[in-house]
């Protein structure tokens, strides 16, 4: 096996980027990064972690990936996951923008609030069939989104810190951190943020539409500097609100506003550690010989996870395939099948009473309520990224130069995203379509077949009979028996991504398993989660129709109350 990665753009040693490139920063840049949608600000890994979104509206992305190690394999398949997160993330930062040992230290600070030794334990949920479960929620929320979350919630505090050095008032640089969520990066971001000095966080969500136990998880935290709005609407309207929050250039430089959402290209790079923690725990199964594949399953919403994956394969992790898995809002699954990327499925939209033929909500625009409603997602933020790379590939096949190509990318998805806006839709040709399944397939899961699913592997005649899957897993679980039954399972090892506990979906957990014999629901739950809903909570209700506009004014408001606080109780010092 070949130990160097193919990159996208020719890769360099992380050191080398051109210091005169770089704006407002004393600190040697570790490389460019590009906007998806052409630009090129010359911003360091500090400035693009701050920022979140571009000033064209696109999403931050290195111009280059880098390559392993020689001897990677040798060399990493004993690290701890701290070990392993500080050797991944030191080949995207160099050392002189954040020393070694602070990025050691950042990265030791994340994982110690983790439950489980491995961080991220690898379970076998089938061995016959080579099938195991990637548990990603041992974190301080019990949902995926931790991994990254702990650590961004660290950066900022760290790069903070080092900005404010000795700086006192209104001279300190102050982030009002906005995000929008459909139930767990809310409570995440939250959990990584809480009490730390010079952050503010505003985490929208659909008013109803998250789960009981993460409204409480979110609501519950009485911290000065948290906020939750809840939104009318979908997952999608909190989206689309942050977005044009960071599209105002007004608010977005008086309050120095920062993305906690998958946006953040630091939520990426942290989550791309688990994927080659995953496949060293793989490689020690008395079941795995060298010459077997790897395919990754994702459950996948706003496509994030499945798009660090993707790096990790960039990067060199020998993944054979990743599998997208949806739940009905599809629109990815559609794109995979098709090359159309449209917001209204043109098939499965209820005729009557909103209700569709698998039996889930369907609303005008498209957004279905299904059992996993963190996956409730009509249009996925880091499908742009994948974009960029598709469009940058096509384009190298026209033998012009690099720069070129790069910039041709950023024309391309600047040109499809605008057609997604007017037209609700676009289409990408045939051999962009090839390029997108040379690395992915996808799989559409229904609720049905979720809820048969997390019977299926409860059941005692399951190989791990009274496991419980949350809905979200149970997709990504469904999506690989359908791989499986494509595959050799011979020499062909599924690691399905879990990506949440089940207790915070009680309602489609409750659903599935309410018949079966010694079940009930209170085994599930963790201690953390006892009493949690009845505790004393903090919420703004955004009014109905206030727009983007009117979620500005209450930041805008918050801040200035949360700022005059602060200085208030300096005085008093
Ligand atoms: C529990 C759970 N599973 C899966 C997903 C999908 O992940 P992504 O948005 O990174 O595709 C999310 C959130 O989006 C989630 O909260
Ligand atoms: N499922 C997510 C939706 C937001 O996704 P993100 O990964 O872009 O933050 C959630 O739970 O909020």
């Amino acid at each position: 096996m070949s130990t160097v990665a193919t990159p996208v753009g020719l890769a360099k040693p992380a050191e080398k980027a051109a210091p005169e490139e770089i704006q407002n920063t004393t600190h040697t840049p570790s490389q460019r990064y590009l906007s998806t949608r052409g630009g090129s600000y010359g911003l360091s890994f500090e400035e693009v972690v701050l920022k979140g979104l571009a000033p064209d509206g696109g999403l931050f992305i290195p111009e280059e990936i880098p390559t392993l190690p020689q001897e990677w394999e040798s060399k990493w398949q004993n690290l701890s996951f701290s070990e392993l997160a500080f050797e991944i993330l030191s080949l995207y930062i160099s050392s002189s923008e954040i020393p070694s040992p602070d990025l050691k230290d950042i990265i030791d600070r994340s994982y110690s609030t983790f439950r489980a030794p491995e961080t991220t334990p690898l379970v076998t949920l089938n061995e016959k069939d080579n099938l195991y479960l990637l548990e990603l929620f041992h974190g301080p929320t019990f949902a995926f989104k931790d991994v990254a979350l702990q650590t961004l919630g660290n950066l900022f505090e760290y790069f903070l810190v080092r900005r404010n050095k000795g700086k006192t008032g209104t001279d300190r640089h102050h982030l009002s951190v906005v995000g929008a969520t459909s139930g767990d990066t809310g409570s995440a971001a939250i959990y990584g943020l809480r009490g730390k000095k010079d952050v503010s966080v505003f985490i929208l969500f659909p008013k109803g539409r998250v789960s009981p136990i993460q409204e409480a998880q979110m609501t519950t935290v009485l911290d000065p500097n948290v906020h939750c709005l809840a939104v009318e609407g979908f997952f999608d309207d909190c989206q689309d609100t942050v977005k044009a929050l960071f599209a105002d250039p007004e608010i977005n430089e008086k309050l120095n506003l920062g993305a906690v959402n998958s946006i953040n290209w630091a939520r990426i790079l942290a989550q791309i550690t688990y994927y080659f923690h995953s496949y060293f725990a793989l490689k020690k199964s008395p079941t795995y010989k060298a010459d077997h594949k790897v395919r990754f399953v994702v459950p996948t919403g706003n496509f994030g996870d499945i798009l660090a994956g993707y790096f990790a394969k960039r990067m060199g992790l020998p993944v054979e395939k990743l599998v997208i898995a949806t739940n009905e809002n599809d629109i990815l699954d559609r794109f995979w099948k098709t090359g159309h990327y449209e917001k209204k499925a043109v098939h499965g939209v209820a005729a009557e009473g909103g209700i569709t033929a698998d039996g889930a909500k369907a609303h005008e625009d498209g957004v279905r309520e299904t059992l996993s409603p963190a996956m409730d997602i009509m249009v996925s933020s880091n499908f742009e990224r994948l974009l960029w790379f598709l469009a940058y590939e096509y384009a190298s096949a026209a033998g012009m130069d690099d720069e070129w190509n790069k910039k041709q990318g950023g024309q391309e998805v600047e040109s499809w995203l605008k057609e997604l806006k007017s037209k609700g839709g676009f289409s990408v040709n045939a051999e962009t379509l090839k390029l997108a399944k040379k690395d992915f397939e996808s799989e559409r899961v229904s609720d049905s077949q979720t809820v048969e699913t997390i019977k299926q592997f409860y059941s005692s005649s399951s190989p791990k009979g009274g496991y419980i899957l949350d809905p979200h897993s149970a997709i990504g679980v469904a999506a690989s028996l359908r791989s499986i039954s494509r595959n050799s399972t011979a020499d062909t090892h599924h690691i399905s991504l879990s990506t949440a506990h089940p207790a915070k979906f009680a309602n489609a957990v409750d659903l599935a398993l309410k018949e079966e014999q010694g079940y009930t629901f209170e085994s599930v739950l963790p201690k953390e989660f006892i009493g949690l809903e009845s505790r004393e909570r903090k919420l703004i209700n955004v009014p109905q129709g206030a727009g983007w506009e009117g979620v500005r004014k209450i930041v805008q408001e918050e801040v200035e109350a949360e700022l005059k606080a602060a200085s208030a109780s300096q005085d008093e010092h």
